[in-house]
Parts: structure tokens; C-alpha cells; sequence
């Protein structure tokens, strides 16, 4: 089973076609970049994928379930952190937990069980803060923090709570290049875990969708890099999935030779960005058929 599955959404703002038939399945340890022409309807299925705004047809699954409402499957963070400025970085990377496993009751009637909870979920926090690289960080106040070290903070937050999915949108756009590169690497750490995992036959922890205008970044973070686009045969009535394939994968340690995706990046221009280049838009929608290390089952393709 797919951890994410789009099947057929199409979404219209009153007379406005946004999104035109898109289907899109993401495995468990997949972290996928999604590119696209400004204005093309990211958030928009951004919005659907995490139950905020449904699509007006089509299907949203995640672990199986149909998404009609936000629920704790699917992790989201933005580009503007939005931190608890009265806590730590450690409580509130806990704080969704709490939430999430007490109730205010609980909270004034069963103490000692709550401190012992707390106690739990604290030191899960910093066991989230390590792998964000912010363990010495922990009992900082987001006013101390650099705008890096915030966002560290509210990945870990989204990801101690376990979700089917995370969806990064534009997560590092407000940082200067130097922070930007070592969250991309932070990034790249989280998905040796995936690795790791895959090669002991467990579940790979993490599946990312990242929304990035940076086509560096996207194929460097990356996995799989997605592209939704107007500019297809069928464009009057929105976007769809124009490109689809893997990325290459870069390890942590290794140097940043961009030389590796030159190519790809040109193609990716002319497939998703340029406004003139026709094609029928299935062209380069191949991930499943690429990725021959998937299980068979997912090899049938969408769209
Ligand atoms: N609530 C809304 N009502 C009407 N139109 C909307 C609404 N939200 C978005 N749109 C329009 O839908 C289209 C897609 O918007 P969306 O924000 O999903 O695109 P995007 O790809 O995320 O854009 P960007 O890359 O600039 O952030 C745009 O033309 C936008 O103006």
C-alpha cells in the first residue's frame, strides 16, 4: 500500500480550473520534490493532500484512508515557522504529543501519570531534536533561535508525531543560501534513515513531499522530482503532472557536484516551465517504470 495516493483530483475556484485530472502515488520512503510554474496549483494540492480544502473530484488517500478533514497522517511546514514562543524547542516538539495522547482532565486529575507522560514526551523530543541536529539547542526559547534553528525545531515537531506524509512547503525560502544548504543536508541525514530502514527490511520513517521554486534544491533533496503544469495539451482546464521521475539520490558527506542533475534540470525547464514546449504530458511521467527496485504491484502507471 502506497502512502499517498492521488487518484483523478481535479479542483476549480468558482470558474477557475486549477487542477485537471491528477493522480500521483508516493511509496513509504519516498521524498519527493514537487516543481512548478508559479500560480500552477501546488498549494492548491497541497491543501488537498492535507484535508484543509478537499478537492472539488477525485481522491485523496494517505495509509489507506480516504482525507476529508486534516488529520495527524498527514505533517505539514511552511515556510513562516509557526512556534510556540512560550516554550522550549523541546517542549514544543512535545507539544503535539501531549495534545495529542492527553486531555485537559487527564492533565488535573491524574498528575502523576501526566508528569510521567510529560517526562516520556520530553525526552521523545529530544530524540527528534538530535535528529534535526538541535539536541544542544533544546532548552532554547524560539526568540533565541536563528530562523534555521526554528525551522529544525518545527520539522521535528511535525515529524515526532509520526505522519504518513510530511509536506514541506517552501521550507527554507525565508533562510540566506548558507542555512539553506545545511537544512538541505539535514534533509539528506533524514533520508539515510530511509535507507537504513530499507536495508534491515523495515519501514522507511520518512515520506516528504517538498514544494521548492529552487530547482537546485528540489534535485538535490530529492529522490523523485514531480512537476504540475499548465503548459500540457489539455491546459485550459489546469494543471496536471507533466514530469515525473526519479532524481539522484546525494549522501550527506559527499560534495554537492551539481554536475550530476545539469541534464535533468534542462529537461525539467523545458518539460514543466516553458510555455511553448507541446507535448502530450505523459511523456515524462516514467517514475514507476524507471524505479525498477519498487514491488511490482506499483509499476502500473496514472495519468
Ligand atoms: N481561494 C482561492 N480562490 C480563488 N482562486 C484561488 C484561490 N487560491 C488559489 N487560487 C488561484 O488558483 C491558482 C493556483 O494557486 P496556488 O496557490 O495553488 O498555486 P501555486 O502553484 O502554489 O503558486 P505559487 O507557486 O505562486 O505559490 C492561482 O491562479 C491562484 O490565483
Amino acid at each position: 500500500m502506497s502512502n499517498l495516493e492521488i487518484v483523478d483530483v481535479s479542483h476549480a475556484y468558482g470558474p477557475k480550473k486549477v487542477l485537471n485530472h491528477v493522480n500521483l502515488r508516493v511509496g513509504a520512503g519516498q521524498v519527493v520534490a514537487l516543481v512548478g510554474p508559479s500560480g500552477c496549483g501546488k498549494s492548491t494540492l497541497l491543501r488537498a493532500i492535507l484535508g484543509t480544502h478537499p478537492s472539488t473530484e477525485g481522491t485523496v488517500m494517505v495509509g489507506g484512508q480516504e482525507v476529508i478533514r486534516p488529520n495527524r497522517d498527514v505533517g505539514i511546514v511552511y515556510q513562516h515557522y509557526s512556534l510556540y514562543e512560550f516554550l522550549t524547542a523541546r517542549e514544543n516538539v512535545a507539544f503535539g504529543l501531549m495534545l495529542d495522547q492527553t486531555s485537559t482532565p487527564y492533565r488535573w486529575f491524574m498528575y502523576f501519570g501526566w508528569r510521567k507522560l510529560r517526562k516520556q514526551h520530553l525526552e521523545q523530543a529530544d530524540e527528534f531534536l538530535k535528529k534535526v541536529g538541535l539536541y544542544a539547542a533544546r532548552d532554547q526559547y524560539p526568540s533565541q533561535m536563528s530562523g534555521g534553528m526554528r525551522q529544525r525545531v518545527a520539522i521535528a515537531q511535525a515529524l515526532i508525531m509520526e505522519p504518513k506524509i510530511l509536506l514541506l512547503d517552501e521550507p527554507f525560502g525565508a533562510l540566506d543560501e548558507a542555512t539553506r544548504e545545511e537544512l538541505q543536508l539535514m534533509l539528506l541525514r533524514l533520508y539515510e534513515e530511509n535507507v537504513r530502514a530499507r536495508s534491515e527490511n523495515r519501514t522507511p520513517p520518512y515520506t516528504v513531499i517538498i514544494v521548492t521554486h529552487e530547482l537546485n534544491e528540489a534535485l538535490f533533496v530529492s529522490d523523485r522530482v514531480v512537476g504540475l503544469s499548465q503548459y500540457h495539451n489539455d491546459g485550459e482546464n489546469g494543471a496536471t503532472i507533466v514530469y515525473d521521475r526519479p532524481a539522484p539520490v546525494f549522501k550527506p558527506d559527499e560534495p554537492k557536484d551539481l554536475s550530476r542533475f545539469v541534464e535533468q534540470k534542462e529537461e525539467l525547464i523545458r518539460a514543466v516551465f516553458s510555455p511553448t514546449f507541446q507535448k502530450d504530458h505523459r511523456q515524462f511521467v516514467t517514475f514507476w517504470q524507471e524505479n525498477k527496485k519498487q514491488p511490482v504491484e506499483e509499476t502500473s502507471e496514472v495519468n
